[in-house]
C-alpha cells in the first residue's frame, strides 16, 4: 500500500505523538504533525509495526486546536518535539489522559489524576544530542530526524536551557578537528549547579591534540568537566577545571559523567514534591524508607529528611557517588549497589519499610512487583510510590499492585519533556485501610 495517497480522518494521537487514522482495511496509519478531528491527504510510506507510516501532504480540514509551532525545526521533522502544533490546553489534557488510561488499564476505575506539573520552554537541563560528521568535515549536533538516523543540526532550540544551547557552536568548532569523532557520536549535556558537564561518546580514540582541544574548549566556555568515551566504554575525564556537583535537598553530589538527572529542575521539583506528599503523614522515629533505582540520590536525600532511607542502585558509578555524598554530609542515607531486575528486594526485606519508592527505567519493575505481590499482607510496605516514565510499564506494574491489595491514593503527571509524547507520573498506592 506504500506510495499511494489517501484522504483520512485523524481519530486520536498515538503513543509516539503521531495522529492516527484508520485505512480502508482498518489498519492504522501514523501521520506526524496532525491532530484529532483533522481531515488530511496522506502519502503512505510503508509498514510501521502494526500499521503504516504516512506523511500529511495537505491538511484538508484543520483542527481549531492547531497552532503555529514556535520552532522552525519542528516541521522539518526534528525528533526533539512531536506536538508543537497543538494548543496548550488539549496538549496538556492528552498527557493527563495517558496517565489516567494507564491506571484504568491497571484496573483502577475512574482514577483521580491531578493536572500535569509543567516544564516551561528553554528549561531542559539534560540532553543527549547526536553528532554526525559530514563529508566536508563539519559536524551536525542535534536530535535525530523523526524516524531516521540523520541528525538535524540545531540552529535554535525552544526546549534546551540557553546555557546548554550556547555551547553548541563552540562544540561544533572543536569537534570539526577532533580525531576521536570519525563519523558519529553523541554529546550528553547535564547542567549541574557548578556549570555544564559534557560527556562525548565517539567512534574513535582520543589523542593528545584532542585532549588539548577539549581542555581549550573547557577553559573558553567555563565547562568544569569534559569526559570522553569510545563507544559504550566507561568514560574517562578529558578535561577538569573544577568540581562537577549538584545539590539534592542541600546535599552536594558529584555525579559521574553523563549521570541520569531528572530532565528539568521543574520536573525534579514536581516529582520530589509528589513523592514526599505520598509518604504517610506520620512516620515512627525508627521508620525506614526504600528508594529503588536511586541514581545519584535525587529522591534519596529529600526522603532522608523524613526517615532513614536505604537507596538501591544498579550502576556502580552512580551508587558510589550517592554513597560518597551521603557519607560526606552525614545524611540518613545508606547506598547499596544492587541489580533490581535480577535481585529485587525479597519479601523478608520488604517488611522493614514504611514506604517503598521506586523510579525504574523505561522497562518498568516487573521483577520487583512480583516480590511485592509475593510478600502478602504482612510484609508488603504500606505505601508504594511509583515514579513512572512509561505509561505502558505503569499500567502493567500498577495492575500487580492492585491485585496485591493496594488502592490508588494519588496520581500526578509530570510533563518534563515539553512537546514530546513522553509523560512521567508519580502514582501513590496504599494498602487497603491504611491510606
Ligand atoms: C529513571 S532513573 C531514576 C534515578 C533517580 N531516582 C533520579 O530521580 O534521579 C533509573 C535508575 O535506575 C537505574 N537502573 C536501571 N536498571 C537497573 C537495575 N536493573 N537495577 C538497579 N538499578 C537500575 C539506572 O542506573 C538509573 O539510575
Amino acid at each position: 500500500m506504500s506510495g499511494g495517497t489517501a484522504d483520512l480522518l485523524i481519530e486520536r494521537i498515538g503513543a509516539a505523538g503521531d495522529g492516527v487514522a484508520a485505512l480502508a482495511d482498518g489498519t492504522p496509519a501514523f501521520i506526524p504533525h496532525t491532530l484529532p478531528g483533522e481531515r488530511v491527504r496522506a502519502r503512505l510510506l510503508g509498514r510501521r509495526g502494526e500499521g503504516h507510516a504516512a506523511l500529511a501532504e495537505a491538511i484538508l480540514a484543520p483542527s481549531p486546536d492547531r497552532v503555529a509551532p514556535p520552532c522552525p525545526h519542528f516541521l522539518a521533522g526534528c525528533g526533539g518535539c512531536a506536538l508543537q502544533h497543538w494548543a496548550d490546553a488539549p496538549y496538556a489534557a492528552w498527557k493527563r489522559a495517558r496517565v489516567a488510561e494507564a491506571l484504568e488499564r491497571a484496573g483502577f476505575a475512574d482514577p483521580a489524576v491531578a493536572e500535569p506539573a509543567r516544564t516551561p520552554p528553554w528549561a531542559r537541563r539534560r540532553a543527549d544530542l547526536a553528532l554526525r560528521r559530514a563529508p566536508d568535515g563539519s559536524v551536525a549536533i542535534g536530535f535525530h530526524l523523526r524516524g531516521s538516523a540523520a541528525v538535524l543540526d540545531l540552529a535554535t532550540c525552544h526546549i534546551l536551557d540557553p546555557r546548554l544551547f550556547a555551547l553548541l557552536d563552540p562544540l561544533r568548532a572543536a569537534l570539526r578537528h577532533l580525531n576521536a569523532l570519525r563519523r558519529e557520536g553523541s554529546a550528553i549535556l547535564n547542567l549541574l549547579d557548578t556549570g555544564p558537564d559534557l560527556l562525548l561518546r565517539t567512534d574513535g580514540p582520543l589523542n593528545a591534540p584532542d585532549r588539548a582541544a577539549l581542555a581549550a574548549l573547557a577553559r573558553a566556555q567555563a565547562i568544569p568537566r569534559i569526559a570522553h568515551a569510545r563507544g559504550e566504554a566507561p568514560p574517562e575525564t578529558a578535561a577538569q577545571l573544577g568540581p562537577a556537583a549538584i545539590r539534592f535537598a542541600g546535599v552536594a553530589v558529584a555525579p559521574p559523567p553523563g549521570a541520569f538527572l531528572q530532565a528539568s529542575p521543574q520536573g525534579e521539583a514536581a516529582i520530589v514534591a509528589a513523592v514526599l506528599a505520598g509518604l504517610p503523614e506520620r512516620l515512627p522515629a525508627r521508620a525506614r524508607i526504600a528508594d529503588l533505582y536511586a541514581g545519584v540520590g535525587t529522591l534519596s536525600f529529600p526522603l532522608a529528611a523524613r526517615a532513614r532511607t536505604l537507596a538501591f542502585e544498579g550502576a556502580a558509578e552512580a551508587q558510589a557517588a550517592l554513597d560518597a555524598a551521603a557519607r560526606r554530609a552525614g545524611a540518613r542515607v545508606e547506598a547499596h549497589r544492587r541489580d533490581l531486575a535480577r535481585q529485587p528486594l525479597l519479601p523478608v526485606e520488604l517488611g522493614q519499610f514504611a514506604a517503598l519508592v521506586l523510579d525504574p527505567p523505561y522497562a518498568g519493575a516487573a521483577a520487583q512487583m512480583a516480590q511485592i505481590a509475593r510478600a502478602g499482607r504482612d510484609a508488603a510496605p504500606p505505601r508504594v510510590i511509583y515514579v513512572s516514565c512509561n505509561p505502558a510499564a505503569l499500567a502493567r506494574d500498577a495492575a500487580v499492585l492492585r491485585r496485591a491489595g493496594y488502592a490508588l491514593h494519588a496520581a500526578t503527571p509530570v510533563d518534563q519533556f515539553l512537546w514530546s509524547a513522553q509523560i512521567e507520573a508519580v502514582a501513590v498506592f496504599a494498602r487497603g485501610g491504611r491510606a
